[in-house]
């Protein structure tokens, strides 16, 4: 299951269609969800008959969320049944004004969907004749940027070359994210969703400029960690940051295996890392806001807590 996202306007359904319209994408439903009471962009949405399910009267992250694993779960009965194309993906198109964090969160959060679906790449359609202001001025934008995996910069072709501020913004933003232009889907559409290359090496951003007080910090992993310590290490930071921790992504080593860590907010998850991980050095990147990466170095050492120890809880931190 796949994400794409991004603000009002930013070139979402754009994007998908241009997708849609190859041969090689023919095997994909499309959950559109709209904020007006009367859906429009399932009709802007070209895929076959009845391969597009709608959710309306709410934004995916807050009203409707609660009825996006019935959606999907509906799909995955269809197909089953033979009403629908034996799809082999399902791409989910929010709101611009949805948080995707919930939404990454309703796969995993349900055994019954996970049994049938794993949440793949989340895609943030970023506009720039006017995203940074968007980003600036509302969180959702903001959100929408931070937890991308890939950002397609959206019509340049309407504006002067991107300016190199404009680049160091970017990767400051997200520096997790790929980045590509619409015009590089426009080329190859299998780029869009194709599978990020995961998390990147390690990298510390000082250089790099911010977007309100966001700032990413990267920590390489030279010691393997328990999975003990990642539980712990997830509670110490959210005990610490509280809503000030926005992503955590890296790849950790346990004696023996290699594991992608994922963050969003408080809700991390630490799988098998995929094949292409294979070889990276381990570390994670956490994105903060308004916080300091000393905040976050200090609490390093709960990566290492023998395995069985529990997690802190909050005065075990004070
Ligand atoms: N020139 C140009 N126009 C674009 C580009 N991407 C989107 N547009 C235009 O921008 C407008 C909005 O695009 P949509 O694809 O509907 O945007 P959306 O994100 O789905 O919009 P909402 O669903 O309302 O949030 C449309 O008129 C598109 O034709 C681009 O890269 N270049």
């Amino acid at each position: 299951m796949e994400i794409l996202t991004g603000f009002l306007g930013s070139g979402k359904t754009t994007l998908l269609n241009r997708m849609l319209s190859e041969g090689a994408f023919r095997d994909t439903a499309v959950v559109v969800n709209e904020l007006g009471e009367i859906g429009l962009d399932h009709l802007l949405v070209e895929t076959a008959p009845g391969q597009v399910a709608l959710l309306e009267g709410g934004c995916l992250c807050c009203a409707v969320v609660d009825s996006l694993p019935e959606t999907l779960l509906d799909l995955v009965r269809r197909r089953a049944g033979g009403e629908l194309p034996r799809f082999g993906r399902i791409v989910i198109e929010t709101t611009g004004l949805a948080d995707p964090g919930p939404i990454m969160e309703v796969v995993r959060r349900s055994p019954l969907l996970s049994h049938f679906l794993s949440l793949g790449v989340v895609v943030t359609a970023l506009d720039m004749l006017g995203g940074r202001t968007q980003v600036e001025r509302h969180p959702e934008a903001l959100r929408q940027l931070v937890l991308a995996d890939r950002l397609v910069l959206t019509k340049l072709d309407l504006r002067d070359p991107l300016a190199p501020e404009e680049c160091v913004w970017i990767a400051g933003a997200n520096p997790l994210a790929d980045v590509v232009t619409a015009s590089d889907v426009l080329a190859d559409p299998a780029l869009l969703l194709a599978p990020s290359r995961g998390a990147r090496p390690a990298v510390t951003d000082d250089h790099a400029a911010h977007s309100h007080g966001v700032r990413a910090w990267s920590f390489p992993l030279g010691e393997p960690v328990t999975r003990s310590g990642l539980a712990a290490f997830a509670a110490a930071l959210d005990h610490r940051l509280g809503a000030d921790l926005l992503r955590c992504k890296g790849l950790a080593r346990t004696r023996g295996r290699l594991l992608l860590v994922q963050g969003v907010g408080a809700r991390f998850s630490v799988t098998d890392a995929p094949p292409s991980a294979d070889g990276a050095a381990p570390h994670l990147t956490v994105i903060v806001q308004r916080r300091e990466a000393g905040e976050i170095a200090a609490l390093l050492p709960w990566l290492h807590v023998p395995e069985g120890t529990m997690p802190p809880s909050k005065e075990d931190l004070q």
